[in-house]
């Protein structure tokens, strides 16, 4: 493909990305994909190119753009280099109009950069929300050692804050690697990580892991008990559960799942009434501490959604309440940055339940936020994160 056919790529991606954004449709990931699934004349150089342009022009526009076209138009603004392939040619392009929409820059709707300064991030602390992230990995305890799998890897890498981390120092496609498919390791973010340690999970205990997802941080669990105790692993998405018993095997990690149906979570969960040792939380959230990967998804979230997702979130703390023995304890994790769901939340949630105090959150990274701890990608160069831990009385 020419430059400027690049150029044209990424403004009809874009356009697809958007559309889907106003729409509540497919993730920019998602669409991407099937964008290059069907054109197969686009070689990989063509990809990455397409993919680059498309993404700097999501990270540029703070609200959803008019049209592809307006985010790319935005990006020429300040990269000389791409007025000129705005050139008309058969597969590029139309000229600029001097007349025609440009997309606003900015980090996020404005509603949501006042709910973030409310929540004390400063505009470095906000700006490096859209950075690119790195690329971190888990050693698996299960099978390997940290020191032992990066030797085997071809690629250079640092040990990261996580005990079994390590970070990527160039960009790599880990997922074809034969130490993937020996599950010697699995590919999370360091503040993810770092939260799951937090839950202090050791061998021989009962731990719920109650918005286990697709297992991300279940299988870490998992690893922190080497395999001892029973560790069971909840959800109300069939899809993502679903994808926990091939990921759990592949890791030679012992994982019960367990399908909950909303509104009846603590019914369903009754013969685990006041016996978990520990509960980890990883509850849905507005995301904002991962806009480094999925930068698309601040267009998409408003105001009725964040205080739609609080509910939920406030909800979920006390059906673990419910769980968890005298004694026992509960790590509350969002990867969000905004006060309203996490701090405020762990502090409503103390206020309501006299039982219950807040633990110190044991973690090597982070500042204390309310009665927990904050990871930000300036700060710890980790995806953003809150964690607070509450132990029963
Ligand atoms: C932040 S994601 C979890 C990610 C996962 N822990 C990981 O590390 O990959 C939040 C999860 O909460 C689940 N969820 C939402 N409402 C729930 C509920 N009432 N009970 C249990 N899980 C719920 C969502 O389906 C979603 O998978």
């Amino acid at each position: 493909m020419t430059p400027a056919a690049r150029v044209q790529g990424a403004i009809e991606l874009l356009d697809a990305i958007i559309d889907a954004a106003r729409r509540g449709g497919a993730s920019a990931d998602r669409i991407a994909h099937e964008w290059f699934k069907s054109r197969r004349f686009a070689g990989s150089g063509d990809r990455r190119a397409i993919r680059d342009l498309a993404w700097r022009a999501i990270r540029a526009s703070g609200e959803v753009p008019p049209s592809g076209r307006a985010a790319l138009l935005l990006l020429a603004k300040d990269d000389e280099a791409l007025v000129p392939l705005f050139d008309g040619s058969t597969h590029g392009p139309a000229p600029v109009d001097p007349d025609e929409p440009v997309a606003r820059s900015g980090l996020a709707p404005a509603w949501l950069v006042k709910q973030m300064r409310a929540s004390d991030l400063d505009w470095d602390e906000i700006g490096a929300l859209l950075e690119r992230a790195p690329l971190d990995l888990r050693a698996n305890r299960l099978k390997t050692t940290r020191e032992a799998l990066a030797e085997s890897l071809e690629t250079p890498s640092e040990p990261t804050a996580a005990r079994d981390g390590l970070r990527l120092l160039t960009a790599a496609n880990v997922d074809r690697w034969p130490q993937f498919e020996q599950g010697l390791f699995e590919v999370q973010d360091t503040g993810s990580q770092l939260a799951c340690e937090a839950l202090g999970a050791s061998p021989g205990e009962s731990v719920i892991d109650l918005c286990a997802g697709a297992g991300g941080k279940t299988l870490a669990l998992a690893a922190a008990m080497d395999n001892r105790g029973t560790l069971l692993a909840c959800d109300t998405d069939r899809t993502r559960l679903q994808r926990i018993p091939p990921r759990a095997e592949r890791a030679g990690a012992a994982i019960e799942t367990r399908l909950l149906n909303p509104g009846q979570e603590a019914a369903m969960l009754a013969d685990w009434a006041v016996r978990a040792d520990a509960v980890l939380i990883d509850a849905p959230c507005s995301g904002t501490g991962t806009w480094r990967r999925n930068p698309e998804t601040r267009w998409r979230l408003t105001p009725r959604i964040l205080e739609s997702t609080a509910v939920v979130q406030a909800a979920l703390l006390d059906i673990a309440a419910g769980l968890v023995r005298p004694g026992g304890r509960i790590c509350y994790v969002v990867c969000s940055l905004l006060d309203r769901e996490g701090a405020d939340q762990a502090a409503a949630f103390l206020a309501r339940n006299p039982q219950w105090r807040a633990a110190d959150v044991v973690m090597p990274l982070g500042t204390p936020r309310g009665t927990g701890r904050r990871l930000t990608p300036l700060h710890d160069g980790t995806d953003g994160f809150f964690v607070a831990c509450l132990e029963r009385l």
